[in-house]
């Protein structure tokens, strides 16, 4: 379950704000704990925002460059430039999900206070619509809805929430289609997956709504019903809302109450929309008659394709040159002043005490909910099971047809024991067959995760969960196969025994690919990350070559006792061999020899124990594995912000040095 806890402090020096550290929030003002949200609304300020990239060559470029801006409750604040100019950027470090490689420095207030967002006062719809694409539009909703809407509103309400969000953002006539977009399902189009992701984020009716061009992939009257739906939301609940945009219509336009425009990472304009015209004009820019103003806006400062401007009576000028008069002319108005008096009025006003804050579902209902969530996403999705089955099937008529009635003759010793290792080797490396889909649910878990929709030990159990009765078929199924065709040991409890085995190894190999997700999301990186680190513990496992054989560094201490492999080797051939004999030769002279003998002495198989402790330290490091992918989980969501926030402030602390070499450093 998410941690809530975090501090806060007043006009320090640098703070990353993020929604990971959900924390306490000095709001003032009343819990309306039956909607799940504050009756209060949310200011943020941003003072000398800057933020900076490495370039690969130790030199540091600035994507962000000095900004200074607001937002406040029942405004809509558009951030508006050409591609590139650093609009995501300043979503995400106002939002505190700035990447890794990138180093912020400057104030950002929440309310006049330096704190990270609390859970349910901030949403992000990102760029990427990131959806479970198995889910109807309605299914999706309801899930959601039951993740994030606190115990205390009853399933009905939340159903009504949810069917209320959809008919706001016009999806009731899709509500019942798939959103699609795998197996070659189109499912909704990509304007109405947009949608789907916005009604997800404002379900809890967020103070602070951060939106990354809602509009894309929108025709325009799409475009301006979703916004006009998203302005309503904002001035009838006192919402904040900044959205970035990258061609709004004029009728969107006038939607507005706030306009940032940037231009390469420098503020071109901030202010009122509807005074952004006459700034262009008295600059000698006017926008031409029935020209859409942010049309001409974006030409205006779009110098990716330079070409002269007409300026007033003085001439033309570059696009480069015509920036730097309106950033430089912005910087000396009346409206910069203006901005800069409203950011350190609210940053005065004083803030009530800091108060912890969570009102969500609670985490039984989270581990309930994501585990019945994930079991249909499963069920549907034929990549995640289905078709491994059907592989599995397949693979193991092909075992039990190679070594059908293997019988016990002195040949059968050797095919007993390379078909037991085909069973636990190859069969679980397939598991590996899932990986997109696994990176699919990561995707998902990490915008979830990122917005507070719940914490990653719920995820975690719920993923655990749906997948146990899926991984018991595919070890059932294929297990029973090729155990009967083979004809190996008889007896229900040995056949159980198998199964068992199988199904750990299964669990196991499907823990270390979460893992691998969880660290490597890219697809093909991760593939082969997963099978490499399988392929040595394979080679590791005391089959191909004898336990006393294997070379001592790394193969043997710790490869061979750390190698999941030995133990799924061991326990199956005491499970095989206990309690049989073989001729002892080919020719059936010299006597027979016991199974447990050929164990000890050919094989080296460790006999000091049972076949039970080798099950027992498998299912041992199934917990461990499936532990270890919540603490990377975990480390991943606090770890990197953790480094970045050193890495920021150090940075920050060198830039102060070198600007005023006898400044003392400041500690946040
Ligand atoms: N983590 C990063 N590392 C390196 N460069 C980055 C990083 N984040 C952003 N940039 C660069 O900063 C610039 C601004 O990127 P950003 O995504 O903020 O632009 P944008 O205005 O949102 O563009 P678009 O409208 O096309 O989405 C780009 O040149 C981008 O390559």
């Amino acid at each position: 379950m998410a941690s809530f806890h975090g501090s806060s402090s007043r006009h320090g020096n640098l703070e990353i704000t993020s929604s990971l550290e959900v924390v306490s929030m000095p709001i003032h003002g009343q819990v309306d704990v039956e909607k799940g949200f504050r009756n209060d609304g949310i200011m943020l300020t941003w003072e000398d925002l800057w933020v900076t990239v490495s370039d690969g060559k130790g030199n540091r470029r600035a994507i962000i460059q000095g900004l200074t801006g607001y937002a406040r409750p029942g405004e809509l604040l558009a951030i508006m430039g050409p591609s590139g100019c650093g609009k995501s950027t300043l979503l995400d470090t106002l939002a505190g999900r700035l990447g890794a490689n990138t180093r912020q420095a400057g104030d950002i207030l929440i309310n006049g206070y330096k704190q990270a967002l609390a859970y349910g006062t901030s949403a992000y719809v990102t760029q990427e619509d990131t959806l479970i694409t198995t889910l109807t539009v309605k299914e999706a909703m309801y899930y959601s809805a039951q993740l994030q809407l606190p115990n205390s509103m009853s399933k009905s309400e939340k159903k009504e929430r949810a069917d209320m969000t959809i008919r706001e953002m016009g999806l009731m006539d899709s509500s019942n289609t798939r959103i699609g977009g795998s197996w070659g399902v189109k499912g909704l189009s990509g304007g109405q997956k947009r949608r789907v992701s916005i009604c997800i984020e404002i379900l809890t009716r967020p103070k602070l709504l951060f939106l990354d061009e809602p509009t894309s992939g929108l025709d325009s009257a799409a475009s301006y019903y979703v916004m006009s739906r998203i302005a309503q939301l904002d001035q009838r609940e006192g919402r904040t809302i900044i959205a970035s945009i990258h061609q709004p219509s004029s009728e969107v336009f006038q939607l507005f109450q706030s306009l940032c425009l940037l231009s390469a990472g420098r503020v071109v304009y901030f202010g009122p929309a509807w005074a952004a015209n006459q700034f262009f004009a008295s600059n000698g820019f006017p926008c031409p008659t029935l020209q859409n103003p942010s049309d001409h806006f974006l030409k205006t400062i779009n110098k990716d394709f330079d070409e002269d401007i007409e300026q007033g009576s003085i001439g033309k000028k570059t696009t480069e040159e015509v920036i730097d008069i309106l950033v430089t002319s912005f910087k000396s108005s009346d409206a910069y002043q203006e901005v800069r008096r409203q950011v350190s009025e609210i940053c005065k006003q004083e803030g009530g005490a800091q108060e912890k804050k969570r009102i969500h579902a609670g985490f039984l209902t989270q581990c309930l909910v994501l585990t019945k969530r994930s079991s249909v996403n499963m069920t549907r999705d034929l990549g995640y099971y289905w078709l491994r089955l059907v592989i599995y099937i397949a693979l193991s008529i092909g075992v039990g047809t190679i070594y059908y009635n293997v019988g016990s003759s002195y040949n059968s010793i050797q095919a007993r024991g390379a078909m037991l290792m085909f069973m636990a080797t190859f069969l679980t490396f397939m598991a590996i067959g899932g990986f997109p889909s696994f990176v699919e649910d990561m995707k998902v878990f990490q915008r979830e995760r990122l917005n507070g929709h719940y914490g990653s030990t719920a995820f975690v159990i719920g993923n655990t969960l749906s997948a146990m009765p899926y991984l018991l078929l595919i070890s059932l199924i294929p297990g029973a196969l090729s155990y009967y065709l083979t004809g190996l040991q008889r007896g229900l409890d040995h056949f159980m025994y198998f199964v068992a085995v199988l199904f750990t190894c299964m669990m196991l190999v499907e823990s270390l690919m979460m893992i691998v997700a969880s660290l490597v999301p890219n697809f093909l990186m991760g593939i082969i990350a997963g099978s490499g680190i399988q392929g040595l513990m394979i080679l590791g496992g005391g089959f191909f070559r004898l336990p006393n054989d294997l070379p001592k560094p790394f193969w043997k201490f710790p490869l061979h006792y750390i190698a999941f492999h030995r133990f799924a080797y061991q326990g199956l051939y005491k499970n095989e061999f206990e309690g049989l004999s073989f001729p002892g030769s080919q020719t059936g002279g010299r006597g027979s020899i016991r199974g447990v003998d050929i164990l000890r002495d050919q094989w080296q198989v460790q006999m000091g124990y049972s076949k039970w402790v080798d099950l027992g330290v498998l299912l041992g490091m199934l917990v461990f594995y499936r532990f270890m992918f919540l603490c990377i989980v975990k480390v991943v969501e606090k770890g990197l912000p953790g480094i970045q926030k050193i890495m920021s402030l150090r940075a920050n602390q060198k830039q102060q040095i070198m600007e005023n070499p006898n400044a003392t450093p400041i500690h946040t």
